[in-house]
């Protein structure tokens, strides 16, 4: 059978930090909802096959509206998220159930509605001879770990090397099988913390290499209040760039 690959928009988190009164996804970006677009980047991708997204339960219902009126052919469920990111990736696997180990899983952000074609299209051709990969971009700032200091603020424990430090994105793609190993060790763990997936996959498949295709600064997560319309700003550049006038 030939490999599939199945996008999993992960969209259940509630947006504490954005500080809205509905999920972020939901909020409107350049007149179309966050996840609509995070959505549409995967339909009109041609190594994508089928889409699952897992939303916030009490918001699923306008999540297929926002399917329907979109015309996407893609998307085969929208399913209730979980409690966090993690149990949310989980739910995304446990709704692949019936897909081969060796079809392929492209985890994404519904928060990161500017992803780029070419970054799926990367991420699907890396998975061609790697069980894992992650999307990520150099940091311009020097980034340091903290420890508490004596007067109970924070003080540096340790200064990285920049050059080898990269700020993960999304998508993050693996082989199904080797996502399932990594999730099924993770869950079982009760010390499970994690901030991302090729993080889950490199703590629980240690001998597994997660490889680095390179992102871009536009695919930003859409986090805080003043988010969206710096991803506005980005999305007109980015028309302007490709020579497309009207906004769509
Ligand atoms: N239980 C959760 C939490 C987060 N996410 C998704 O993971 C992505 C990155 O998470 P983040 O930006 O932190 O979103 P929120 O959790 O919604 O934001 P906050 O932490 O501010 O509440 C988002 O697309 C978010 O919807 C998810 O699917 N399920
Ligand atoms: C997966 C991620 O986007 C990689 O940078 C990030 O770790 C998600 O973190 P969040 O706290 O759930 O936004």
């Amino acid at each position: 059978m030939p490999t599939r690959v199945i996008a999993a928009v992960l969209a259940g988190g509630v947006g504490s930090r954005m500080g809205a009164p509905s999920p972020k996804q939901l909020l409107p970006l350049a007149g179309r909802p966050i996840i609509e677009r995070s959505i549409e980047a995967f339909e009109a991708s041609p190594e994508v096959d089928e889409i699952v997204v897992l939303m916030v339960d009490g918001f699923v219902d306008r999540v297929e509206e926002i399917v329907a009126d979109a015309g996407f052919t893609k998307v085969s469920r929208v399913l209730p998220g979980g409690a966090t990111r993690t149990d949310t990736s989980v739910a995304a696997l446990a709704a692949m159930a019936g897909a081969a180990d060796s079809d392929l899983v492209l985890l994404h952000d519904a928060a990161r509605p500017l992803v780029r074609p070419e970054t799926i299209a990367a991420c699907v051709a890396a998975l061609g001879s790697a069980g894992a990969v992650g999307v990520a971009v150099p940091s311009a700032d020097t980034v340091v770990e903290v420890a508490p200091g004596s007067d109970g603020g924070e003080v540096i424990a340790r200064t990285p090397d920049r050059s080898r430090l990269r700020r993960m994105q999304t998508p993050q793609g693996f082989r199904l099988g080797v996502a399932r190993r990594a999730y099924e060790l993770a869950t079982a763990d009760p010390g499970l913390v994690a901030t991302d997936d090729c993080g889950v996959v490199l703590r629980y498949l240690p001998e597994e290499e997660v490889r680095i295709v390179p992102g871009d600064e536009t695919n930003i997560k859409v986090t805080n209040p003043g988010d969206v319309e710096i991803a506005e700003t980005l999305l007109r550049r980015a028309r302007e760039d490709a020579g497309q006038g009207a906004a769509s």
